[in-house]
């Protein structure tokens, strides 16, 4: 089978395919013909939608659109976390991904909060536009997940904004959002987070953003435990909720999966996380582990170790069909507890 010569679904030429895997619902791993051209970065996984049995497939997983989630070590070195974020986007509009997903801080990660500052730069400044030209290069979309951008007060707060910001396939910015809730923990274990020393909290929620793959809710890393925000999202649209991160080894496996799958599961939206890895300097180390849930709560796509990224597809007439089966919006009960859902109206 994987030397037969036939007509690709990727590429649609003819060629040797070569053998990949796609996950499929209880994690049985089935064999998959990949396009050979394609270089597959560490572990790429193209997964299959995992259904509840009764619920039909109406179309082919070949014709949804396709996301990838990259996964990164950035370091204080700004011009090498391009390169290697630039490749990975290469590589994801190869794979015929229409969007990919960039984690927390894919600029740089700094050693203190005074050189956060230094290498900071403004929306409009060079990073953004080697993005920009990326963008347009690659002709997708690019959701840069957190971006340390000194806002228009930085001459008087000399703080920025941990600034999500969703790029579309001509590298425009079609959204930016500052993160809300900032991580100010002091965990045994890990070394302590004080994200306020450098960063202003954002004052407002973004409303979801129309992409080529659905509707997309901005929030950042440790803003997946605040349940209010993702409610507040899918009650104003979102279909998919993105939660870039750069989350430490202590809280990492025992709250990362349990967390974003709670979200998925709650709202009924894809959650998808993109996240930083392994060891940025000294003193800093991420947990990785990017992923990929449904509205069903499973793991459609995960990262492995290192850098890298993962694929899935995104089937909206199946979140469709999983909310009308499951209409939990319509059995809230806003009397007893209030409403969480209308801020952004
Ligand atoms: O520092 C930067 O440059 C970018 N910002 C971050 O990495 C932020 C603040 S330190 N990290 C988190 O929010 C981790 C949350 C987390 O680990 C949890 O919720 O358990």
């Amino acid at each position: 089978m994987v030397s037969a010569v036939s007509s690709c679904r990727t590429c649609s030429r003819s060629h040797r395919p070569r053998l990949g895997f796609i996950i499929r619902p209880r994690h049985q791993l089935l064999p998959l013909l990949l396009c050979p051209g394609l270089r597959i970065p560490r572990l790429s996984v193209l997964c299959a939608q995992p259904r509840p049995r009764a619920m039909a497939i109406s179309s082919s997983s070949w014709e949804l659109p396709l996301v990838a989630v990259c996964q990164v070590t950035s370091t204080p070195d700004k011009e090498q976390n391009f390169k290697t974020c630039a490749e990975l986007v290469r590589e994801a509009a190869r794979l015929g991904a229409c969007l990919a997903f960039l984690p927390e801080a894919f600029d740089f990660i700094a050693r203190d909060p005074a050189e956060t500052l230094h290498l900071s730069e403004p929306l409009g400044g060079n990073l953004l536009g080697e993005y920009t030209q990326l963008a347009r290069e690659c002709g997708l979309w690019l959701s840069l997940g957190g971006f340390h951008e000194r806002g228009q007060d930085w001459e008087q707060t000399q703080k920025i904004y941990n600034c999500h910001v969703l790029l579309n396939s001509k590298g425009s910015v079609v959204a930016a959002y500052r993160k809300t809730h900032l991580c100010d923990v002091d965990i045994p274990g890990q070394a302590p987070m004080h994200e306020s020393d450098s960063t202003m909290p954002g004052p407002s929620i973004e409303p979801p953003v129309s992409t080529p793959a659905g509707k997309i809710g901005l929030a950042i890393c440790y803003d997946m435990r605040f349940p209010e925000l993702s409610l507040a999202l899918a009650q104003a649209g979102a279909e998919i909720l993105t939660y870039p991160s750069a989350f430490g080894f202590v809280t990492g496996p025992a709250h990362w999966e349990v967390l974003l799958r709670a979200r998925a599961i709650e709202t009924q939206c894809y959650v998808v996380a993109a996240a930083q890895c392994g060891r940025h300097h000294q003193k800093r180390e991420s947990y990785g582990h990017s992923m990929v849930v449904d509205p069903w709560g499973t793991v459609v796509a995960r990262c492995s170790d290192g850098p890298g990224l993962c694929l899935a597809r995104i089937d909206l007439s199946y979140l469709r069909q999983l909310r009308q089966h499951l209409p939990v919006f319509q059995h809230r009960r806003p009397d007893l507890y209030g409403s969480l859902g209308h801020p952004l109206s």
